[in-house]
């Protein structure tokens, strides 16, 4: 890795309820790029994004992010009880803007995920796939540095999977690194430069996505990728 990672996490762990989630957690990710986390459920993806994100403090370790916006797309968006346009809008606060460059990177936004004409309408209101692209309108107008994607397409028509992974990749080649939690195998390989399995609160395995998802090293990794009990595998693995 030639830049500093954007993202760097080193032996993280996090115990709740006398429960080990994560485990001595390493993981590095590129600047631009595509990383994807995969591995079974309960195996601590959606944690690691909140840890990322300062939402969950780690027992221990070192969390390490590159300066920058960060946006976060939830597998159920969080939206306000507002208009399309203001839950666009919102993501900008922060951001030097002119009231037109704002008002035209809104409506871009909502243009590029097929709501320009909903702007005006409430968003809590909207179907999940609406809600979700909205997510995605708002991440994709701040231009972050860093984008953190836990199932984003989970709830999203092939149409609409297939613009949000437009976007995805239009931010990563802007330079954005982006952080995707997925069980979409496919969209995985569509997407993701590099691939990282997690298994019990451990990234186990890591490599190229092509070959991390066609040849899998790991006993953990095969036991996910070809559908076994992951559960009874990962016991006896360790
Ligand atoms: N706030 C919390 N308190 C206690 N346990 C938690 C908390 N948040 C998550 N966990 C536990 O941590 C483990 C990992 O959860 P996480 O949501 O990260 O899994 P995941 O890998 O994203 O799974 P899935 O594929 O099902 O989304 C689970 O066993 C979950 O019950």
């Amino acid at each position: 890795m030639s830049e500093p990672p954007a993202i760097h996490l080193q032996n993280v762990s996090l115990t709740r309820d006398g429960r080990t989630i994560l485990d001595r957690l390493d993981l590095d990710v590129a600047a631009p790029g595509i990383t994807a986390v995969i591995g079974p459920n309960g195996a601590g993806k959606s944690v690691t994004l909140r840890v990322i994100d300062g939402l969950i403090r780690p027992d221990a370790g070192t969390v390490r992010l590159s300066p920058g916006r960060r946006a976060f797309v939830f597998q159920r968006p969080a939206l306000v009880r507002a208009s399309a346009r203001a839950n666009v809008a919102l993501g900008l606060v922060s951001l030097k803007l002119s009231r037109r460059e704002r008002l035209e990177r809104i409506d871009a936004a909502l243009a590029r995920v097929g709501l320009l004409e909903r702007a005006g309408d409430a968003a809590t209101r909207f179907s999940g796939g609406e809600q979700q692209r909205l997510a995605f309108a708002r991440a994709w107008a701040m231009r972050p540095d860093l984008l953190l994607l836990d199932e984003p397409t989970a709830s999203l028509d092939p149409a609409a999977t297939e613009t949000i992974e437009g976007l995805i990749t239009e931010m990563a080649g802007a330079g954005t690194a982006v952080l995707l939690v997925s069980h979409n195998l496919g969209q995985v390989a569509r997407l993701a430069d590099e691939t990282v399995v997690l298994a019990a609160g451990r990234a186990v395995e890591r490599g190229p996505t092509r070959s991390l998802l066609f040849s899998p090293r790991t006993v953990e990794a095969r036991a996910y990728l070809t559908g076994e009990l992951p559960w009874t595998s990962f016991a006896a693995a360790s």
